[in-house]
């Protein structure tokens, strides 16, 4: 990383403009130090990609704060087209209000800059394929390696995303700061997937987003399928009486072991809503908060579907499955960072 942060520094002086990309979920937490002090904001535009997993009601507030400080900033999820298409449209005026430039023989260069896995990458390659190229150019798609790790683009590569003027993109290698000293950080480093689980823990990891969930109001979308639920199984239960049929399991003919099936998320979801809404202790209270968190953990082990006999590793289980969950957007939508003004 010490290199990769040498051969960027290096360049900084060289691009148009700098796209720093951040996480939506962490919009300080993500912030790319090397750039702090190193450049004014004027040329430097921070993009917080993976809206779609960010609470939504806060990114307005979001670009608001950046905008009080004299950022500008935009808001993006990689992985839609339309999103994408008007990005790049946003570019191409930042660009048009470059002074100097003769627009139609031009070169512009923009370097992505970010810390690891915040998808760098994944933008480079969607404007790659949305920008207004030639189709020789585009029958010679170049692709940036994009992956669920942190820390795979390991070289800088450029990436054309549009003509007259012909712009360039830089996919670079992440960079973080050698050290995080604050404990909180690096949690949230880790839940969104900057850093590796295990400098944290999964099982901490996990019991660490739970906190999150039971603090937040997200688990309140979820009352319905609780009330759906008494009332599937009223109706079930009349018909087994009726037919004298034994009863069955739900989702019987369905795989247990593939926890991102819709009927296991909508248990999962059913678990955390009711062991929430029954809850009796003070959420604030730390002991009261562990307390619910155990619980969770216990019942979670059935809603996956994990068999008794595996002990003390369901807990782990529990975890991993969690945590992927949450990072595929399927437990609800959270932005970390309070917002201070
Ligand atoms: N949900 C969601 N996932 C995204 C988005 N953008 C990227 N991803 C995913 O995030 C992961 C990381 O993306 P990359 O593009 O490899 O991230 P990077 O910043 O280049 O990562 P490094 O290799 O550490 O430099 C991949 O699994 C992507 O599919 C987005 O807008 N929304």
């Amino acid at each position: 990383m010490a290199a990769a942060s040498r051969a960027i520094a290096e360049r900084i002086p060289l691009v148009d403009f700098i796209l720093e990309v951040r996480d939506a979920r962490i919009p300080l937490s993500s912030e790319c130090q090397l750039l702090t002090n190193h450049l004014p904001c004027s040329r430097r535009i921070i993009v917080m990609n993976k809206m779609d997993l960010a609470n939504r009601s806060h990114l307005k507030d979001w670009i608001k704060y950046f905008e009080q400080r004299n950022c500008i900033s935009y808001v993006i999820n990689s992985h839609n087209k339309e999103n994408v298409k008007k990005f790049l449209n946003f570019l191409q005026a930042q660009i048009k209000g470059l002074k100097n430039i003769d627009h139609s023989c031009s070169t512009l260069t923009m370097m992505m800059v970010g810390i690891p896995n915040v998808g760098k990458s994944a933008l480079a390659n969607s404007l790659h394929q949305v920008g207004r190229i030639s189709a020789a150019e585009k029958g010679k798609l170049k692709h940036a390696k994009v992956s669920p790790h942190p820390g795979e683009t390991k070289d800088i590569s450029s990436l054309k995303i549009g003509s007259h003027p012909n712009i360039y993109v830089l996919d670079t290698p992440s960079i973080l700061p050698p050290q995080i000293l604050d404990a909180e950080v690096c949690s949230r480093l880790a839940l969104t997937g900057a850093i590796s689980d295990s400098l944290i823990g999964e099982k901490e990891l996990a019991q660490y987003f739970l906190a999150i969930l039971n603090l937040s109001d997200e688990y309140k979308k979820w009352a319905k399928l609780s009330a759906l639920e008494n009332e599937r199984s009223f109706i079930d239960h009349k018909e087994e009486c009726s037919s004298g049929r034994q009863p069955c399991m739900k989702g019987e003919r369905q795989h247990f072991t593939d926890h991102t099936q819709d009927f296991i998320v909508h248990n999962v979801r059913r678990k955390l809503f009711e062991t929430i809404s029954c809850f009796n202790g003070d959420m604030q209270n730390e002991v009261d908060l562990e307390k619910l968190i155990e619980l969770q953990f216990t019942t979670l082990t059935e809603a996956f579907h994990l068999p008794i006999e595996l002990g003390d590793n369901a807990r782990s289980k529990v975890a991993t499955k969690l945590l992927n969950l949450y990072r595929i957007g399927r437990l609800g939508h959270y932005t970390l960072d309070p917002l201070a003004f």
